[in-house]
């Protein structure tokens, strides 16, 4: 009797290398049908922000590209999860389906209920950690206990010791014989067109496997010599730029754990304990979401649900639009609109700004960036706006409140972040780029700019803004809080 073929659910592990599920299926010997599906909103899941959908069309091609190179399909269905399996098994007559894990609280729950149900029909259904380093739960305090604190969790992650190895891409994946249905991903309309805001992105990105280790490969051989310093600075190239990668399961943290590792030798130095740190951050921040399922909309620190956060509309689409009349924060919202990404810094920068300067709920610069990062990470999202808000869990003080000329001057430090994406301010010399509104007239004059009208002046007063952050943080504050 021939072998009943089996399903490899693809869902954020666009990857054909070190890819537990696909291997899985793949030593089965049988027929292997390659399966994404569109997966409904409205069961839990977060709908996918639009640039993050951009980056899915490109990576599905790319995997799809991949897979027939081994002879194979990949099968694009749209629908509740639950029915589409349902159907592509009746189609088929596949016996089991294999998936890499997910940690958020609606795809566990969607894969917790599709497990019995196949179960339930004769159906095996197995699931891989693909994604981390480590598993959330395998991580614990002494006492068994979730971890809150960055530095005790990354310690208590490495004393587990070994990181598995990675796999190989299979070397054979036989494909199902009979017809199969697939829909495509132009159908789907992941991409914008009028406007088409993403048509700079090309530039940027060349997502998919491929694209993730060059990447991978260009850092190790260029900027990790350095990084531990040089990933504060946004006017140069000096970080990874894996995220969205990561975000997609293109390449997984294993690949670039080992990979880092060989490139390092027998004593990582400095710039490698860092930049694996920072891969460890996203661990935390999974680790986080796993036991605190609601951390993406709720406080994590209960006593912020009494923030009194303003309604500010138009200051909210100022600074959306980078018009806030401070450069670096102007520079990075234009960065994230015109590439789809930011660097961390000015990540920080513009969400404090937002934050405390604005004084507007974190959830609404968390939504923005779902929007308009291609990283965009059901994790490392939230975790990292609630970290800059202070309401998260090993959070920045809410009382340390961000300069933002201050943190122009030390990170781009002539300017040439600011020139780049606010090219209004481009002819202004470094010691007035990151103040205009400081700038004698005749400067101003002779650079082309302004205020009020080729460039804005600031929407608020550092100053006063940082007095009202501080009174309104006071109305929530801890008796011990200093
Ligand atoms: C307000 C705010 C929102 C953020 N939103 C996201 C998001 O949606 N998706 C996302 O992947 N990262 C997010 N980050 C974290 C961080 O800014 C990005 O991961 C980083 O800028 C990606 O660039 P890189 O790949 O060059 O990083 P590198 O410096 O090269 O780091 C390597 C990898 O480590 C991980 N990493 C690095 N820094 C962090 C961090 N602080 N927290 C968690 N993981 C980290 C990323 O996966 C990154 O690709 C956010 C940070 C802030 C302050």
């Amino acid at each position: 009797m021939p072998q009943a073929p089996v399903i490899v659910w693809f869902r954020d592990d666009l990857r054909l290398s070190d890819n537990p599920a696909l291997s899985k299926a793949a030593a089965s010997g049988g027929p292997v049908i390659c399966l994404y599906i569109r997966e409904e909103t409205g069961t839990g899941q977060r709908a996918m922000g639009a640039a993050a959908a951009w980056w899915l069309a490109q990576s599905l091609r790319a995997l799809g590209a991949d897979l027939e190179r081994l002879g194979q399909r990949l099968i694009l269905r749209s629908g509740k999860a639950a029915e589409v399996l349902a159907s592509v098994i009746a189609e088929t007559g596949a016996g089991s389906v294999v998936w890499n894990r997910r940690y958020d609280a609606g795809g566990i729950a969607t894969d917790k209920a599709i497990k019995s149900d196949l179960a339930a029909r004769g159906i095996t259904a197995e699931s891989f950690g693909a994604n981390l380093l480590r598993e959330p739960w395998e991580v614990k305090s002494a006492v068994g206990e979730p971890m809150k604190v960055f530095t005790p969790f990354w310690r208590a992650h490495q004393r587990l010791g070994h990181i598995r190895a990675p796999l190989r891409v299979p070397t054979a994946l036989p494909a199902f014989a009979g017809p199969v249905a697939s829909e495509t991903v132009e159908e789907w309309g992941l991409e914008p067109t009028r406007p088409n805001w993403a048509a700079g992105f090309t530039d940027h990105w060349t997502p998919g496997e491929a694209g993730a280790q060059a990447r991978l490969k260009a850092f190790l051989a260029g900027s990790l010599d350095g990084y531990a310093d040089g990933r504060d600075r946004p006017d140069r190239a000096s970080t990874s730029r894996l995220s969205p990668h990561l975000r997609f399961g293109e390449i997984s943290p294993v690949q670039i754990w080992h990979r880092t590792h060989m490139v390092a030798g027998m004593e990582p130095g400095r710039d490698v304990s860092k930049f694996l740190a920072e891969v460890g951050w996203r661990e935390f921040a999974y680790h986080l979401l796993f036991h605190f399922p609601h951390l993406p909309e709720a406080n994590y620190q209960h006593r912020f649900d009494a923030f009194p956060w303003r309604a500010d509309a138009p200051a909210l689409k100022a600074w959306q639009k980078g018009l806030t009349g401070y450069p670096i924060v102007d520079a990075g919202l234009r960065e994230l609109w015109h590439t789809g990404w930011m660097h961390n810094r000015v990540r920080m920068i513009v969400a404090s700004f937002l934050v405390k300067h604005l004084l507007i709920d974190w959830r609404a610069g968390e939504a923005w960036f779902w929007d308009t990062l291609v990283d965009a990470d059901v994790a490392n999202n939230p975790a990292s706006w609630q970290w800059v808000a202070g309401s998260g869990a090993d959070a920045a003080p809410y009382f340390r409140i961000f300069n933002p000329m201050l943190q122009g001057e030390k990170f781009d430090p002539k300017g040439d972040y600011v020139r780049r994406w606010v090219p209004e301010l481009a002819g202004l010399p470094a010691k007035a780029i990151h103040t205009p509104w400081e700038a004698p007239l005749a400067i101003l004059h002779k650079a082309g700019v302004r205020l009020g009208e080729t460039y804005p002046r600031p929407i608020v007063d550092h100053d006063a803004a940082r007095a009202r952050a501080l009174a309104a943080f006071a109305t929530i504050r801890e008796p011990s809080a200093a």
